[in-house]
């Protein structure tokens, strides 16, 4: 089991709920060990800041210039996972983009 799903620690953490985040001490830093993007210790990510970073900005230009839907319901969407060292999932994320009018 994927440490980030382990039901000890995360109310149904095979939804889609990134609003659990809100209002939550948990973060990505490496001290909250139940969530650890970018590890923890000696070992951790050393380009942690440049990682989001780079998320946050690539995210951002998306959000800015195109509106998004999903094709199908959320609560249809496939997240069995692939085998392999990291978490993916086995099927493609199918977006809709709609250029945005901004
Ligand atoms: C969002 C982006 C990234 C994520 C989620 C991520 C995640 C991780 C994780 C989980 C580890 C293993 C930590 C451990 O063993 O405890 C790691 C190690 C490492 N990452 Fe990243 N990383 C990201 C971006 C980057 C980038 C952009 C670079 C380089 C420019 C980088 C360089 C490294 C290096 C060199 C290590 C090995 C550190 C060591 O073993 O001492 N990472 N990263």
């Amino acid at each position: 089991m994927a440490i980030g799903r382990d039901p000890n620690y995360w109310t149904n953490p095979q939804d889609i709920y990134p609003e659990r985040f809100l209002n939550s001490s948990i973060d990505y830093k490496g001290t909250n060990f139940e969530y650890v993007p970018f590890g923890s210790g000696r070992r951790m990510c050393p380009s942690m800041l440049f990682g989001m970073a780079n998320v946050r900005l690539g995210l951002a230009n998306l959000l800015f210039h195109f509106d998004w839907k999903l094709p199908v319901r959320l609560q249809h969407l496939d997240l069995t996972k692939d085998s392999g060292i990291s978490v993916s999932s086995k099927q493609l994320l199918r977006l809709i983009s709609i250029a945005a009018s901004n």
